[in-house]
């Protein structure tokens, strides 16, 4: 079977349970695990089982639900709440989501907190998928004018890293005007940024590229510039961790380089993101807190053997540091415009959202 968006959900509850994709296992391996206790859900976020912006927003809002069931007082509650903050700093749903559940939660009655829990979470859920289907829509005309060009060439789009369905809670951010344009009859093709050192493009991106028949081309994260130069991309669609109210785009490492060859090439690059991955607190993308990952994760790379075992290798000498900053900035000056679920806006007119996502 492929497996696609319409089957599952990357997260999702069943009774006292919460249940996620593994996705440290793809794309070897399709693992569900269930998860039944706010320990297990930090453990999965900071060893990104689940990872993505949007998911980790919805994971932390199953965790608090998780987390209170045995104790909904304040002051648990918000000892939870702030565990689950402190996992990951840079996307900013997490944080998001986790203060949303406080303050849904803190009006109830302590008894009542639990069950209304739930709720609260799967209605953050149920939000996300609906938030990138309206984003898929919006980005497909992008697509689409330039589908107008010649309807028989494919348009080629880079993407880099994985903001697809299992970045979200379902149909993804920076895929979802593909998943759109392609399910609509158009002809795209998509350049897939290897996305080292995880390696999500390669291994998440491509994987549910390939489970939903769309064209794609894995390409180290390297090749990007030539392939711009050559003519060979139309527009670039990414997704975001955080966004700043002015238009400032923090996404994977590597972002930012691809963002300069775009404009320097004169070739459109857009972010999709969801309102809550705007941050309307910080204006300057280098307010933004980087998140540092393990220098192991750039020393050592995941992968099949030709008789089917998974090996990680050490790929540098042993006596060499390394440095693994997961996330940089592109400056809104590069950005040509912001796809939310609300239209698309160029980065000097985001302000136009903020009563909108407020009032949400
Ligand atoms: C949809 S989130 C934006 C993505 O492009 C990407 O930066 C992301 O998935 C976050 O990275 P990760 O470190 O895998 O959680």
């Amino acid at each position: 079977m492929h497996i696609q968006s319409q089957h599952f959900r990357s997260i999702w509850q069943q009774a006292n349970a919460v249940y996620i994709i593994d996705q440290t296992r793809l794309p070897f391996d399709f693992v569900t695990v269930e998860l039944t206790s706010l320990a297990q859900i930090c453990h999965a976020i900071r060893h990104m089982q689940v990872r993505g912006a949007p998911l980790i927003g919805a994971a932390a809002a199953y965790g608090v639900a998780l987390g209170i069931q045995q104790d909904a007082s304040d002051e648990h509650l918000q000892a939870v709440v702030k565990q689950l903050i402190a996992t990951r700093p840079t996307a900013v749903n997490l944080a998001w989501a986790a203060q949303r559940m406080q303050q849904t939660l803190m009006p109830l009655a302590v008894a009542q907190r639990a069950a209304a829990a739930w709720l609260a979470a799967q209605a953050i859920a149920d939000e996300d998928v609906a938030q990138n289907l309206a984003i898929g829509q919006h980005g497909k005309a992008l697509i689409a004018e330039k589908a107008t060009v010649d309807a028989n060439q494919a348009v080629n789009i880079l993407t880099h890293c994985n903001a697809g369905w299992l970045a979200t809670v379902d149909g993804g951010t920076a895929l979802a005007p593909i998943y759109a344009a392609h399910d609509a009859g158009l002809k795209v093709h998509v350049w897939v940024d290897e996305t080292r050192p995880r390696n999500q493009g390669a291994s998440l991106t491509a994987w549910e590229l390939a489970q939903h028949g769309v064209p794609h081309t894995v390409i180290a994260d390297n090749a990007g510039g030539h392939l711009m130069q050559h003519g060979q991309v139309d527009l670039v669609i990414v997704g975001a961790d955080r966004v700043t109210s002015q238009g400032d785009v923090c996404n994977k490492i590597g972002t930012y380089l691809k963002a300069l060859a775009a404009f320097d090439q004169q070739i459109p690059f857009y972010a999709a993101v969801p309102t809550p991955t705007i941050d309307w607190q910080i204006a300057r993308g280098a307010e933004i807190e980087i998140e540092m990952r393990d220098a192991d994760e750039v020393a050592y790379m995941q992968g099949q053997t030709a008789t089917g075992d998974i090996q990680t290798v050490r790929v540098i000498p042993r006596e060499s540091p390394a440095l693994n900053p997961a996330f940089d900035v592109t400056p809104a000056r590069l950005v040509t415009g912001v796809i939310t679920e609300h239209g698309v806006f160029a980065p000097d007119q985001l302000h136009a959202l903020k009563t909108h996502s407020l009032g949400d």
